[in-house]
């Protein structure tokens, strides 16, 4: 596995909520990834943020880790769940409380 995507698979596995973004969660840097931090935290999800603009190789590697284009990129209990849109899809539909909502 490259040095990268390791990285990113251990981000995953050590955060129940990931979302890798522009910018911060209290500081986003771009109106997509603003908007998933913002339908996050209406969720009451604690989760974690990657800054993908610090880190070009998260950047592009993310995108082929999720085979998904784009960012932002949102991961709950290592799944990938999607970007900004499925987000707000999920959070229409009930799915992402659903998704968040602790198993054990
Ligand atoms: N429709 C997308 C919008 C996200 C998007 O278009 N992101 C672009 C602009 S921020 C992107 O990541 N481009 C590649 C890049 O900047 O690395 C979503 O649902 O999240
Ligand atoms: S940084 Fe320009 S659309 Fe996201």
């Amino acid at each position: 596995m490259s040095d990268v995507r390791q990285r990113i698979q251990e981000i995953i596995d050590q955060n129940r909520v990931v979302l890798f973004m522009k910018g911060t969660k209290s500081f986003p840097q771009c109106g997509f990834s603003q908007r998933a931090v913002q339908i996050l935290k209406a969720a009451g999800a604690e989760f974690a943020d990657v800054n993908v603009l610090k880190d070009p190789d998260i950047r592009q590697g993310i995108k082929e880790f999720s085979n998904w284009p784009t960012i932002p990129q949102v991961y709950i209990d290592g799944k990938f769940v999607g970007g900004s849109d499925i987000l707000l899809e999920m959070q229409a539909s009930g799915e992402l409380a659903q998704l968040l909502t602790p198993k054990n």
